[in-house]
């Protein structure tokens, strides 16, 4: 029998430091989140990290948390709700890190009789620190646990036209009556090191103006070109002409070099650049997070203000609106009649 499990990224249990430092310890410990060998990580994440954020994101929490819990795993409840409404076969909802967890997803799963099931990461991009840790721990888990399943990936829609077409439309809908100077798509930012690491060509990649732009087999996981093809298509479909969108990585931690431009340094900049009806949206996420409802909405917002802007709109992510769950119910629905 098919099944489907949905998978997001997770939140700590509350927006407390007690909850944040273990949802982070088991975050940033992951070897496909901070890819160094195990002793330096733990040094790093335990040693330093660990000691001072917990309080810090617990704060920027507290200003996002509704009453029914963290954004992300409520939102992410409401759409696997509705997208369950939309499809015959059982789907089940996980969390990366925290809960529910991917343990008790499968179990559900199995608890119904599935045993072959679509794992349906919910990114649109791929990256190693998102996508390549699902399908690790998902795999380690059924062959611990349910050796008898057989799994099958969805893989980075980031290019889907279905997908394209509802983000399009999402974004027209939220900027009727703002009459903005530009549109900024900001991503979540990884290191630079992740994209060379994903490059099945190990020669593809120099994170230069050309390459994500130059066809090769290395895009199948490249993130920095899938955000850029994210972006391309959808303003093809708006209509919005060159100069007035941009594309930028936000979230990035101390150390490395994080992919760029960074978007608290471009919104900075832009008010002196004349930009003063700005609109952000961010295509890295398929639901509201702390990454666009502090970062962007509250921060960006703020310090856009702080140096000369003037009006400020975040864009929603798709969430659970009826057309990107009927997209998702027809994704399911085609692999459920296939064979
Ligand atoms: C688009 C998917 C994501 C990628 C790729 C990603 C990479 C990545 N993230 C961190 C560190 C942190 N990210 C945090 C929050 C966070 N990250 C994503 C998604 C991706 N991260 C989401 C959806 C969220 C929000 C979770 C929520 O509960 O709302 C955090 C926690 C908050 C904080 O302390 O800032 C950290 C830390 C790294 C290091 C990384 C790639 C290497
Ligand atoms: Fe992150
Ligand atoms: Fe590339």
């Amino acid at each position: 029998m098919k099944g489907v499990l949905l998978v997001n990224l997770g939140s700590p249990e509350s927006p407390t430091p007690k909850d944040v430092k273990p949802y982070l310890d088991e975050f940033l410990m992951d070897k496909y989140v901070i890819d160094v060998p195990f002793l330096l990580r733990a040094l790093l994440v335990r040693g330093i990290i660990l000691q001072t954020r917990p309080k810090k994101s617990a704060a920027a929490y507290a200003k996002i948390w509704w009453d029914e819990g963290s954004p992300l795993v409520v939102i992410s409840k409401r759409m696997h709700s509705k997208v369950q409404k939309l499809v015959e076969v059982p789907v089940a909802l996980a969390m990366r890190y925290g809960n529910p967890s991917l343990l008790s997803g499968l179990q559900e799963l199995h608890d119904k009789g599935v045993n072959e099931v679509l794992l349906f990461p919910l990114y649109p991009q791929h990256a190693m620190a998102s996508t390549t840790t699902i399908l690790e721990l998902a795999e380690e888990l059924r062959k611990k646990h349910f050796p008898e399943m057989k799994f099958t990936i969805v893989p980075a829609f980031y290019n889907k036209p279905d997908y394209l077409q509802n983000l399009a439309d999402s974004i027209k809908g939220h900027l009727e009556g703002y009459d903005y100077d530009h549109l900024l798509f900001s991503y979540h930012g990884i290191p630079e090191r992740h994209i060379r690491k994903t490059d099945i060509t190990k020669s593809h990649c120099k994170i230069d103006g050309s390459c994500c732009n130059t066809p090769s087999p290395a895009h199948e996981f490249c993130y920095r070109h899938q955000c850029y093809e994210t972006t391309k298509q959808v303003v093809k479909l708006l209509g919005i002409p060159e100069g007035k969108y941009s594309q930028t990585f936000q979230s990035r931690l101390a150390g490395d070099k994080w992919l760029t431009p960074y978007t608290d340094v471009e919104v900075n900049k832009m008010p002196e650049k004349g930009i003063k009806n700005l609109a952000v949206v961010t295509p890295a996420f398929v639901s509201d997070c702390l990454e666009t409802l502090e970062e962007i909405a509250m921060e960006a917002n703020h310090e856009f203000k702080e140096h000369g802007g003037e009006n400020f709109k975040a864009i929603p992510c798709l969430n659970d609106s009826d057309d990107w769950c009927k997209t998702v119910g027809v994704w399911i629905n085609d692999w459920v009649e296939k064979k």
